[in-house]
């Protein structure tokens, strides 16, 4: 337990999951400024490096992209001179528009505020705008933080933040390189993981689930659901029910249904106190 804490002390990681869509995002280019860039704290999202280029200031890079998460990948050069026309110098990176923040402290800092935390952990969404629009159901609907995985996720591009309309300057986004280390850290902090599946039989409508405490809501991705390894670890899992026939919903309006619920569950236990604290936009 104690190595795994530290690493969650440690925070501040940055890094970035499967980037489908690099164009719309800053770019830096050569191994001096990227490195420069990682070591003055920019939040970067993604480095390509050219296969085989191999010297002192991209071992650098390589040790610190593994410190804070940011994925490397080795590319032929077309594939960079596909990135950018400009003079890249065999390396190009990509600075993400949001900086991740360490789950650890909002978890602790809410604790020690005597807060009950509601996550939303998201399992490899792979689409921007799935993602950008469960950021803003989170930020409506009074989320602490939204977890995902560094790798297999999709980018936080501009298309992202548009579609969170603003949320994802809002929410904390904390980027975690393992999500079953991530969701037993939360279990032994006392958060129960409620997975939310359509491949469960107990209904959200049962009204049985009770998400007033810690509570961190696990969402699968689009193709595959939520990854077996981590639905083994929930608490609890849960259905929304259907009465049509196709077998699942969207994952943001899924998202949505059970954040509702959440938010709706707290709300009254507070005797609706919290509804004091927005401020409509
Ligand atoms: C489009 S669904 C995934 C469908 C995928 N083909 C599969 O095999 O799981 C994406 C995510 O949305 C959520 N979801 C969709 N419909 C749901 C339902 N009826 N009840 C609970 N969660 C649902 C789940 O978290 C699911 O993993």
């Amino acid at each position: 337990m104690e190595s795994r804490n530290n690493r969650y002390v440690s925070g501040n990681r940055y890094g970035s999951p499967r980037a489908p869509k690099e164009e719309k995002l800053e770019m830096i280019f050569g191994s001096r400024p990227i490195l420069e860039a990682m070591l003055a704290g920019k939040t970067l999202e993604k480095i390509f490096l050219l296969r085989g280029a191999k010297n002192p200031t991209t071992d650098e890079i390589i040790a610190e992209a593994r410190r804070f998460d940011v994925p490397v990948v080795t590319v032929p050069v077309e594939k960079l001179n596909n990135l950018t026309r400009k003079n890249h110098q065999g390396a190009v990176a990509f600075i993400s528009p949001i900086s991740y923040q360490p789950l650890h402290e909002i978890v602790t800092s809410l604790f020690e505020q005597g807060k009950s935390p509601l996550l939303l952990i998201l399992d490899r969404i792979t689409d921007v705008r799935n993602f950008g629009s469960i950021a803003r159901n989170a930020e409506c609907m009074g989320v602490d933080a939204i977890v995902i995985p560094s790798r297999g996720g999709a980018q936080i591009n501009a298309d992202a933040m548009k579609t969170s309309a603003g949320a994802l300057n809002l929410v904390p986004v904390c980027r975690e390189p393992n999500l079953k280390e991530t969701i037993d850290y939360l279990k032994d902090y006392g958060v129960q993981i409620v997975a939310c599946t359509e491949k469960t039989d107990a209904n959200l409508t049962d009204g049985s689930l009770d998400m007033v405490g810690p509570t961190a809501i696990l969402m699968g991705s689009e193709e595959d659901g939520i990854s077996p390894e981590y639905l083994k670890r929930a608490d609890a899992k849960v259905r929304i029910p259907l009465l049509g026939q196709i077998g699942s919903l969207n994952v943001s309006v899924a998202t949505g249904i059970i954040l509702y619920e959440a938010m709706s569950q707290r709300l009254r236990d507070s005797g609706y106190a919290n509804l004091g604290t927005f401020e409509p936009r």
